[in-house]
């Protein structure tokens, strides 16, 4: 058995081993990232090291584990290495994010503060292509005219399609360290897409992704917003979780297409909002049904009950009501609004779609952010 002198050497061996394991991404050695929990050695050899990652589904986990192993098995005196992964808290992250920008602090995010009266919506779908572009651009054009200041932030990475359905073709101008968004339709604009070259995909990892919406809310110039909608990619990613800590008081909107198997993923969709401890404004279900062009009656392409089933579960799950604020059927003029960079709200405001669209954006509009936890900006005097 290892004597207490032998056991601190070990472990001291076992942290200097640790120190040469770089983060894949960040390239430092994760002892100085934080990054290192806990090291336990118990008298037969055995290691026990407890690793923090960055964001919870790190794509880097296997690569962090195995050079972990590696670098504690190399020790003398170890005999197996066994590594625990947890994941860093909010504080921990900023902690990490500080000391990587040198010690400076964050660039402020207008709508993170407590006194922001902007309300910020973050559009989800469990799944691609069921219309969550097309519902953003309505609801933000639909708001808009209804007297709103409104803004998009298209963080949609495998489709960035705000700036062309809006029919923004702008890119963003710079003043002084600020971003002047383009606007159309009284709807300002920003996408990951005005910052790509060709328009390219993006291939971005949690990290950078992280970063550009951090840079999209905080250095562009918003001016005072009434509405901020956030066009997520599709599915439970890590911008997600970003937009979570970002700005904790955006609230979520699913949409989702009445097919049952688009619901489920919706759902799933949903119930990260539930990690992160964000409301759920309520349910769109989209292309839910079409009128036939003979005689006007409806026919349910995608099936029924989606959006239905969706606000079920997430009512049931959240313990709060989440409501299907409208369904929008499909509609010719919408994909074609869509592709002409002219929102159906506006150039139909009547038909079944538009009037969907509609009635769905004076929900949202109506809704006052609430005071709970706002900041008074009154300083209570001393007691003496
Ligand atoms: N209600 C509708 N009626 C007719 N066409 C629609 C309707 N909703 C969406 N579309 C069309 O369906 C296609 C996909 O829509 P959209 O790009 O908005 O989906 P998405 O969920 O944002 O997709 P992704 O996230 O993959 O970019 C578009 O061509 C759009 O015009």
């Amino acid at each position: 058995m290892a004597s207490d002198t032998q056991a601190t050497v070990i472990e001291e061996s076992v942290r200097a081993a640790l120190g040469t394991v770089q983060d894949p991404e960040i390239h430092r050695p994760i002892t100085e990232l934080g990054m290192v929990k806990s090291v336990e050695i118990d008298p037969t050899g055995a290691a026990r090291v407890a690793v923090f990652l960055t964001v919870s589904g790190c794509p880097m986990r296997e690569t962090i584990t195995s050079r972990v192993t590696e670098a504690v098995g190399a020790v003398p005196g170890i005999t197996s290495v066994e590594v625990e992964l947890d994941v860093m808290s909010t504080e921990q992250r900023q902690e990490l994010a500080t000391m990587l920008r040198g010690g400076q602090a964050e660039k402020e995010i207008p709508f993170a503060k407590p006194g922001s009266l902007t309300r910020v919506y973050a559009v989800a779908s469990g799944k691609g292509g069921v219309g969550k572009s097309s519902v953003t651009v309505n609801l933000a054009a639909a708001l808009a005219a209804d007297g709103l200041k409104v803004a998009v932030v298209d963080a949609d990475i495998y489709g960035h399609s705000i700036p062309r359905m809006l029919g923004v073709d702008g890119r963003p101008t710079q003043v002084e360290n600020m971003i002047m968004p383009p606007s159309a339709h009284g709807v300002k604009v920003i996408s990951i897409g005005m910052f790509t070259p060709g328009n390219a995909p993006v291939v971005w990892r949690g990290p950078m992704l992280h970063r550009a919406l951090q840079q999209f809310l905080g250095d562009v110039y918003w001016g005072d917003l009434d509405v901020l909608l956030l066009d997520l990619p599709p599915g439970t990613g890590d911008i997600a979780i970003s937009v979570a800590q970002l700005v904790p008081s955006a609230e979520i909107l699913i949409v989702t297409t009445p097919q049952q198997a688009a619901a489920e993923v919706a759902e799933r969709a949903g119930t990260i909002a539930l990690q992160t401890h964000q409301t759920i404004v309520g349910v769109i279900e989209n292309m839910s049904g079409m009128p036939c062009p003979h005689c006007g009656e409806m026919v349910d392409v995608f099936g029924t009950g989606g959006g239905k089933t969706v606000s079920d579960a997430l009512t049931k799950a959240t313990g709060a009501s989440v409501p299907v604020l409208g369904s929008i059927p499909i509609d010719l003029r919408l994909r074609e609004g869509g592709d002409e960079g002219k929102p159906v709200v506006l150039t139909d405001p009547d038909s079944p779609a538009g009037s969907a669209l509609r009635a769905i954006a004076s929900k949202l509009g109506a809704r006052q952010r609430g005071l709970a936890g706002l900041s008074l900006g009154i300083t209570p005097r001393n007691k003496f």
